[in-house]
Order: C-alpha cells, then sequence, then structure tokens
C-alpha cells in the first residue's frame, strides 16, 4: 500500500523563502536536496545515536563534494558553546569556504547547534536541516532559531538563520523512542493552541490514530503545524511581536528543563507541563476559563505527555531561572498566556507572586 503522498510547505520570506518538505523516502532523494548546495563543501553535523541510522541515506548523495561529519554526544547537555567551537574547527579542516552548507543530520539539540556554527562560520554560510524527530520536524526546523544553552539557561546564545530547505523525511520516526516521539506532539498541540482552535479540535479527534502513530494523520499532522508555523515566521521573522507566541508554555518549561539538569524533562514534556501552568496563570488573572485548561490537559494525557511538575522542584528557583526569560523586559515578566484554545497572548508585567502562586500550588502535593 503506498503511503500519503509527499507535502511541501514554503516559509515565505522573499529572497530567502524556503521549502519544508514532508513526506516518506526524502533522505534519499538526493537530487532534491542537493540542488540546494551551492559550493563543494558539506559538513555534516549529527549524533553518535541519528548516524549509524540514518548518514548512510545521505552518504551516497554526497559523493563528489568535499565533505566530512562532525558527531556531538547524545543529550541536551551537548547544546553547548564548546561544541560550536567544535563544529567550527570541523569546518576549517575541511576547508569550507562561504559558500559550503552545513547539513543538520538530526533533532532538535543537532539542528540548533549545527545552525548557529553555520551562522557563524565566516559570518553565516547555509544549511539545510534533515529534522529526525518529531519535534525537530514539526517545530526546530522551520524558522532559523539557532542556538546553545548556557549554565545559567537555556537558548541564552544564538542567532537567527534560515535554513535553505527542510528535508523532514518521515521515515525517520520509526526508530524514535517513544517518549521522544510523544515529545514531539507537544509543540503540535502548541500550535494549535496558540491560533488554531480547528486544528486542536482534529488533534482532539485524532488522539488515538496520533498516539498510535498512524502515517497518514502524523504527516498530516506535522504539515498542519509546519504551516502555522511557516505563516508566523514569515509575519514576524526576529520575535519583535507575533512571533513570540510560539513560546506559550516556554517561560516555564525551559525553567523546568533548567532546573532539571536537562535530564529529568525532555524539551516537549517541559512546554506540555509549562503549557497548563501557564493556562492556570491565565485563569487566576481572571483572562480564561476553567474548561479550557482543563481541555488542554485532557489532550495532553490523551498523547501520553506529562502534566505534573516532577518532585523535587522549588518554586523560587523556578522563578529565578524565569526572570532570565528573552522575552522580559525592564525587568519584569513577560509571559505567553491565554484566554482559552487557539486565543494566546502577550501579557507584560505579570507579577511575581501570581507566578510564585501557581508554582507553589503545582509543586505542592495533592
Ligand atoms: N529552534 C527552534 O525553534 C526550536 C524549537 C523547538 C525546540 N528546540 C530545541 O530542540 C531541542 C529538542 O529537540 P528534540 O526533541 O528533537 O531532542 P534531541 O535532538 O535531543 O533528540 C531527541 C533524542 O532522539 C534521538 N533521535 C533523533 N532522531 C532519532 C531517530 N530518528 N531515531 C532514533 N533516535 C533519534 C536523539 O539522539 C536524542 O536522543 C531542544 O534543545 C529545544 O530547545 C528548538
Ligand atoms: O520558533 C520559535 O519562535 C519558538 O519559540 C519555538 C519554540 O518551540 C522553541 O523551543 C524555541 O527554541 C524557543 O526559543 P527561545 O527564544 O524561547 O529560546
Ligand atoms: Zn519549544
Amino acid at each position: 500500500m503506498n503511503g500519503p503522498a509527499r507535502q511541501t510547505v514554503t516559509v515565505a520570506l522573499g529572497q530567502r523563502s524556503y521549502p519544508v518538505w514532508i513526506g516518506a523516502g526524502l533522505l534519499h532523494d538526493h537530487a532534491r536536496w542537493l540542488a540546494m548546495l551551492r559550493g563543494r563543501h558539506a559538513l555534516v553535523v549529527s549524533n553518535t545515536t541519528v548516524a549509524p541510522l540514518y548518514l548512510p541515506r545521505i552518504e551516497a548523495g554526497l559523493d563528489g563534494l568535499r565533505w566530512a561529519s562532525f558527531l556531538l554526544d547524545d543529550g541536551e547537555a551537548h547544546k553547548s558553546f564548546a561544541n560550536v567551537g567544535r563544529v567550527l574547527e570541523a569546518l576549517g579542516e575541511l576547508g569550507a569556504t562561504r559558500d559550503a552548507c552545513v547539513i543538520a543530520l538530526g533533532g532538535g539539540v543537532v539542528g540548533d547547534l549545527a545552525g548557529f556554527s553555520a551562522a557563524c562560520w565566516m559570518r553565516g554560510i547555509d544549511f539545510i536541516q534533515m529534522p529526525t524527530t518529531l519535534l525537530a520536524m514539526v517545530d526546530s526546523s522551520v524558522g532559523g532559531k539557532t542556538g546553545v544553552n548556557l549554565p545559567v539557561g537555556k537558548n541564552l546564545a544564538g542567532a537567527f538563520h534560515q535554513p535553505r530547505a527542510v528535508v523532514a523525511d518521515i521515515d525517520t520516526l520509526a526508530t524514535l523512542p517513544g517518549r521522544e516521539y510523544r515529545a514531539g506532539l507537544a509543540e503540535v498541540i502548541k500550535g494549535a493552541a496558540i491560533g488554531d482552535e480547528p486544528f486542536f479540535a482534529w488533534l482532539e479527534q485524532h488522539a488515538a490514530a496520533l498516539a498510535a502513530r498512524e502515517p497518514a494523520t502524523v504527516q498530516q499532522a506535522i504539515a498542519r503545524k509546519v504551516a502555522y508555523k511557516a505563516g508566523v515566521v514569515a509575519r514576524d521573522e526576529t520575535e519583535q511581536g507575533e512571533r513570540a507566541l510560539l513560546n506559550l508554555g516556554h517561560t516555564f518549561g525551559h525553567a523546568l528543563e533548567t532546573a532539571g539538569h536537562y535530564t529529568a524533562l525532555l524539551h516537549g514534556e517541559g512546554v506540555a507541563i509549562g503549557m497548563l501552568l501557564a493556562a492556570r496563570l491565565s485563569e487566576r488573572l481572571g483572562m480564561s476559563a476553567q474548561a479550557a485548561t482543563a481541555r488542554l490537559q485532557r489532550l495532553l494525557e490523551a498523547v501520553g505527555l506529562p502534566v505534573a511538575v516532577p518532585p523535587g522542584m522549588d518554586p523560587p528557583q523556578l522563578l529565578a531561572l524565569m526572570r532570565l526569560d528573552k522575552k522580559n523586559t525592564a525587568g519584569t515578566l513577560r509571559l505567553i498566556l491565554w484566554r482559552g484554545i487557539g486565543r494566546a497572548e502577550i501579557v507584560a508585567g505579570v507579577a511575581e507572586a501570581d507566578v510564585l502562586a501557581v508554582l507553589t500550588e503545582a509543586t505542592s502535593a495533592p
């Protein structure tokens, strides 16, 4: 039986517009993505888990180029400045000129770090995203946010640098562990929760098929989320306004991830819990109804995502981490809250006492 037909979403940014190809067999479709390379040098950045699985699928396409690979150790802890330095050294050893291309083969960790390295080498060279996690397909490979973590917080060093193309080969999801797959669903649900109520209703109807990884449903969810994000990025590439909405759940989520030393929670899990905390804070501020929070929680639970803050987290420490969020201005918290499903808003000047109250309630025993 044939799988679903491939789909293309365009991120419309004038001369820097690029395609997001979504479908089966795309890594093997060498001619398609090779056409995006301008020069003769390519550095494939991947990691020690993904490269043995998927580097062979693209290697034949790289024949005839001067190329090398750089493999990170696996895990969020390796999305570091030190590793950017190592990738830049690898580009130097390759003799990469300004028309070289970095190819990011992996999840969001690889994509963010490889993209930032491409932004730095000779002040910016091309890169192609080849996402191999659901999260990277629906979110991190699209939109040009690249960067690394610092000891003081998540994603605090980075650059906006758009890829030349995104090659989302859904065949790679076959080997993705269940927990990682579910973490990706959090970023799908986030898009719908921010600004697309009909998509949210569709996700509710298809929760079982998504949890069972039914390929046509998964591909449709990817394409719909990517199209939503592409629209936001096209309107506000560098987060001067609307794009900040894509951070729903992230001020809480990044603090939870950092407090858990990047091992207790996956990024998508932090986002799932963070969205619920944002919904509860919205309720507390009189912006939204309890029914909306409950509906979000039901969908997160239906696809198997965590909805509770892990034990041992300290509310004042979480609040301190939230103060370093990039959306904050003039020393006050600026959060993404909502008025209900599909109606997220940027809210400045949120009182720390309200945030602390929500955190304290979420970390207290039931
Ligand atoms: N730039 C953005 O806009 C953006 C958006 C969302 C998230 N992010 C960032 O993305 C990162 C999270 O990305 P992620 O969830 O992809 O995590 P990840 O990159 O750590 O990948 C998750 C795990 O899956 C493994 N893996 C990847 N592909 C696989 C495959 N096909 N088969 C088997 N194993 C595979 C990886 O080795 C890793 O162990 C975070 O650093 C987050 O901050 C960035
Ligand atoms: O693309 C965006 O814009 C996002 O905010 C997407 C987020 O899902 C993603 O986690 C992003 O890396 C967060 O960026 P940050 O600027 O809040 O660190
Ligand atoms: Zn995210």
